[in-house]
């Protein structure tokens, strides 16, 4: 579903990503862990068709990105750090205006089920989001991607300042998200997390993918010490 071949962007004489092999199938939470500058938010940028590569391809359902950017991002939903909402409409004008630049319109009660099945509270839905907590704005952006119903979510830190409960439901919803068949990609720096919600894991450091691995076959322990060695060690 998501597929990079050779992927790599430099800026200038900086090379942000070096040729990226990685393949997300639906179903699949693959986790991308790094530190800052490692190149997971320039990854997700080459897929979002925000980004050009300099050489390689970003495939999307088989649609390469940079080529055909309209038709991949049908199949995309993305979830930044930061969901960014009009402060003065409430939830649900501001889930019913993001989901009409898709071309389609839902009913009033479908983008509140929508808002409910992502945890929003009832009393909150009509309230203007600029009352909202950073886990409620979180919430109304799993709602336009879900309505959405797009085959690939693509998440930037998307729990970074959330509460652990918060942080919990956030996975929950993830993992129905891959039983749907969905693929997912998530840049996030929370080991712990990854290691709860990912199917893979993959660690980045200095635009090069050094390891991937099975997360139901590492523990936490194992994973934080792996992943402190490959920051120790220069490539
Ligand atoms: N627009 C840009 N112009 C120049 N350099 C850039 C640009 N965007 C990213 N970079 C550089 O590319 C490298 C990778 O950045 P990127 O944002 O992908 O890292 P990251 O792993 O997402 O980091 P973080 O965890 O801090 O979000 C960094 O060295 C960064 O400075």
């Amino acid at each position: 579903m998501l597929q990079a071949i050779a992927l790599t962007r430099k800026f200038g004489r900086h090379t942000a990503l070096d040729a990226l092999d990685l393949l997300v199938n639906r179903g699949e939470i693959f986790c991308l862990l790094g530190p800052n500058g490692a190149g997971k938010t320039t990854t997700i940028n080459c897929f979002l068709g925000f980004l050009s590569p300099s050489s390689g391809t970003a495939l999307v359902n088989g649609i390469p990105v940079f080529r055909q950017p309209q038709e991949a991002r049908r199949h995309i939903a993305y979830i930044p750090e930061t969901v960014t909402l009009y402060p003065y409409l409430s939830g649900v004008e501001n889930l019913s205006f993001f989901h009409s630049l898709t071309g389609e319109q839902l009913s009033s009660d479908h983008y509140i089920a929508l808002l409910l099945d992502a945890g929003l509270q009832e009393q909150a839905i009509h309230r203007p989001v600029q009352t909202y907590s950073k886990g409620m704005r979180q919430k109304v952006g799993i709602a336009i991607a879900t309505a959405k119903n797009a085959g690939a979510l693509l998440l930037d830190e998307p729990t970074s300042g959330l509460d652990p409960k918060a942080s919990n439901e956030f996975s929950i919803l993830l993992r129905r998200f891959s039983q749907e068949g969905r693929a997912v990609l998530m840049a996030t720096h929370d080991i712990y997390r990854a290691k709860e919600v990912a199917t893979r894991i993959g660690i980045m450091k200095e635009g090069n993918l050094l390891t991937i691995m099975d997360a139901a076959t590492t523990d936490h322990y194992t994973l934080e010490n792996l992943y402190l060695e490959y920051m120790e060690t220069s490539i």
